[in-house]
């Protein structure tokens, strides 16, 4: 599969560092909001960018190891059950999108459970969920392309409809497992530094993760990353991967959000190293490996409050600084304007 991702151009950076600096500000003086605000100036190709129809897509699926309960304290069940929960609105990240106008999707990758063509359900599912890696690979080869296939067209669907801002976040007990796994494939950090404790294990039951996936771990010999995704998983972090990848394609601006959708990030990076032109680091998840794929990408987070939810709610509470850092490029006056004495 193939996508075409033009890496940003540098042609309008000098006008939109003087647009910027033409504020009537002191130099610098609006931090990281100026620097987010160029990006998206760029990623949009104009001085007076603009953040249309928000969306967030949370992508929801299941971990074969996840039955065992060996790695995450929560069952197997939950996954199906908050999907039900996104549907009726009483999820976190349904209350966050509200707050902020964000309109939500919610896609079944590959939950263990027949919704039955649930109303508002955007129905991909490849598999009733994945394979336990400890037995081999999570899913086929084939199923990987078929994930990063629909999480592709699930986003060129959402942007027809006029969108060009995009989050995406998932849904799928077990999941940091994966997420760990697959750190540890594509940073080369020891997989004991990339396992966390998730949903809440204590310090006896991260031991326990970190001797199951490290065994894992060692016991992989897949070697390109479509192998690698496979090897590790998680069809929402398939889809989430195809997503970011036509997201960037089509010149969106990509809200990450924590520890999970930066790992199905790291994957998409791998295939396509300009994907990470078109994406703002929304926030450092709380999971103890977070802060070191925003090391390895060289990428500072906007917002750091101990979140460590997933299903995109750090994207969806940090949009406001998007969007402040959108509004101060459009709407300040410049120094010659207002008429104020400017010696820089
Ligand atoms: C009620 C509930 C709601 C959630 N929403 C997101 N997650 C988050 O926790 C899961 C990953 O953690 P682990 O690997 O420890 O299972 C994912 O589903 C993730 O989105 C939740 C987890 C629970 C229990
Ligand atoms: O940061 C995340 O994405 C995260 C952290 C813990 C549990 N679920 C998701």
């Amino acid at each position: 599969m193939q996508f075409n991702i033009t890496p940003l151009s540098d042609s309008i950076v000098q006008s939109i560092k003087h647009k910027i600096d033409s504020k009537t500000k002191p130099l610098g003086a609006l931090g990281m909001l100026e620097t987010i605000a160029l990006k998206v100036a760029r990623i949009q190709e104009t001085d007076s960018p603009s953040l249309k129809n928000p969306t967030l897509v949370v992508f929801a699926g299941d971990h074969g190891i996840a039955k065992e309960g060996q790695v995450n304290p929560y069952p197997q069940s939950v996954t199906a059950q908050m999907v039900y929960n996104f549907l009726e609105g009483g999820a976190a990240i349904n209350s966050f999108c509200k707050q902020n106008s964000i309109d939500l999707k919610i896609v079944d990758a590959g939950v263990n459970h027949n919704f039955k063509n649930a109303p508002g359900l955007i129905d991909a599912k490849i598999e009733y969920g994945t394979r336990n890696y400890q037995q081999g690979p999570a899913m086929q080869l084939d199923q990987g392309y078929a994930a990063i296939a629909k999480g592709a067209t699930i986003v060129s669907t959402i942007y027809k409809t006029g969108c060009n801002c995009i989050g995406f976040g998932e849904m799928g007990i077990g999941n940091t497992s994966s997420a760990a796994l697959l750190m540890a494939a594509f940073t080369g950090i020891p997989i004991k530094d990339c396992v966390g404790a998730g949903t809440g294990l204590s310090s006896s039951g991260i031991a326990q993760k970190k001797e199951i996936l490290a065994r894992v771990f060692k016991g992989c010999t897949a070697t390109s990353p479509i192998e690698k995704l496979a090897y590790f998983g998680g069809f929402e972090i398939a889809m989430m991967t195809g997503a970011f990848l036509r997201a960037a394609e089509l010149k969106m601006t990509v809200l990450v959000d924590g520890f999970i959708a930066s790992s199905a990030l790291l994957v998409a990076h791998a295939l396509h190293k300009n994907v990470l032109d078109y994406c703002i680091f929304m926030h450092n998840s709380g999971e103890q490996g977070h802060h070191k794929i925003l090391e390895y990408f060289r990428q500072n987070a906007i917002l750091d409050l101990g979140m460590r939810l997933g299903e995109g709610t750090g994207a969806a509470v940090a949009f406001p600084i998007l969007q402040s850092a959108i509004g101060f490029l459009n709407d300040m006056a410049s120094f010659e304007t207002a008429q104020i004495d400017n010696p820089m």
